[in-house]
């Protein structure tokens, strides 16, 4: 899979570097508020860029949850849709909150909502991961497509930047095992509690990952995808990949967006640049994907939800960043002596 990526802007970033230097503050003062506003331009094309964020939320249902990997019940995947689309789940107040647009994705729910709002995409839940394949290539091929059409339209709208998250209960493993083939990672070490587990579950998930990963032959990070991912994955790395083709910002969330945003800079790695990680979950595989894809997380808040929101804690940054950035008065403006 062939896929082009928009360099950053480099000429909105030096006249972003430029401004940061005459704002009424020491060099350097607002720390990481500073890159992130350079960044900002990079991504947006704009040397005063405003963030202006759509939130992707996918959910999938999943095979290998019938393996006791989850401290929750399938059922709840299609139950939380429903209460995303309903304005009540924790994504749904962080969205409003930092003034970002939520779309949710029916990436393979198995007892899906009729919610008019869902978008759809026709695919299933995956298979048993353990055992075979998780999804076809052609499934693959398909939520990727619709991932990155749902970029195209975010551009289209008028949008700067773009966050990615899920839900499926289950997905942790599917994560975790992507880790692991991204990384050389080992199961007993990458695996963690998900939303819950105690010891022996996360053994047996960490077990679960070490068969998936014995079956598994692939040589290329699509066919892992298929192998050994699912279908709200396959559309975040066709979402993260979309970012990058029509030139917008990337935040990653968690560990199976993150996994997701992997796969997609491993298909093309030139996304790298496009990519931020919002926050740093206590999932020990997702430190390990940041580090694999050098990425700083803007936030260690210990949130572990997923469903973009620790993508949408860390948008309010963003934010702050861009406002400062465009708000603040230079030293001559201000009337401030620089010596
Ligand atoms: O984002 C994370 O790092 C994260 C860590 C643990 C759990 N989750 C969420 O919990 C679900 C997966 O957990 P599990 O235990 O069912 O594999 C799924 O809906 C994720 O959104 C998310
Ligand atoms: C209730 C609940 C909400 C979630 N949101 C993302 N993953 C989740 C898992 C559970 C169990």
């Amino acid at each position: 899979m062939n896929v082009e990526i928009q360099p950053l802007n480099e000429v909105a970033m030096t006249a972003a570097r430029e401004r940061q230097a005459q704002l009424v503050k020491p060099p350097g003062s607002l720390g990481r508020l500073e890159a992130l506003a350079i960044w900002l331009a990079g991504a947006t094309g704009e040397e005063r860029p405003q963030v202006r964020a759509r939130i992707v939320v996918a959910a999938a249902d999943h095979g290998v949850a019938q393996e006791g990997v989850s401290a929750f019940p399938p059922e709840v995947t299609g139950q939380m849709l429903a209460t995303f689309l309903s304005g009540g789940g924790a994504v749904s107040t962080l969205a409003r909150e930092v003034g970002a647009e939520l779309i949710c994705v029916d990436a393979g729910v198995n007892a899906s909502t009729t919610h008019l709002d869902v978008v759809h995409t026709g695919l299933k839940p995956s298979a048993n991961l353990a055992v075979e394949p998780a999804l076809s290539q052609d499934d693959v091929r398909h939520a990727i497509k619709v991932g990155m059409k749902l970029a195209a339209a975010a551009r289209t709208d008028g949008f700067t930047i773009l966050a990615g998250g899920e839900m499926g209960i289950g997905n942790t493993t599917p994560a975790t095992a992507l880790a692991c083939w991204l990384t050389g990672g080992d199961p007993a070490e990458l695996a963690g509690p998900g939303t819950g587990l105690d010891a022996e579950g996360v053994a047996r998930k960490a077990e679960v990952v070490r068969r998936a990963l014995a079956r598994d032959e692939s040589d290329t990070a699509l066919a892992a995808l298929a192998s050994l991912g699912g279908g709200e994955i396959a559309l975040l790395t066709g979402l993260a990949l979309g970012a990058g083709r029509y030139g917008l910002g990337y935040v990653c969330d968690g560990v199976i967006a993150t996994a997701a945003a992997a796969v997609a800079a491993a298909i093309a790695p030139d996304l790298k640049p496009r990519l931020v990680a919002g926050h740093l979950s206590p999932e020990p595989a997702h430190a390990r994907l940041l580090a694999h894809l050098d990425l700083n997380p803007i936030l260690d808040l210990q949130m572990r939800l997923g469903e973009a929101s620790g993508a949408a804690a860390a948008l309010s940054i963003l934010k702050l960043a861009a406002a400062s950035h465009d708000g603040m008065h230079t030293f001559a403006e201000a009337g401030v002596s620089t010596q």
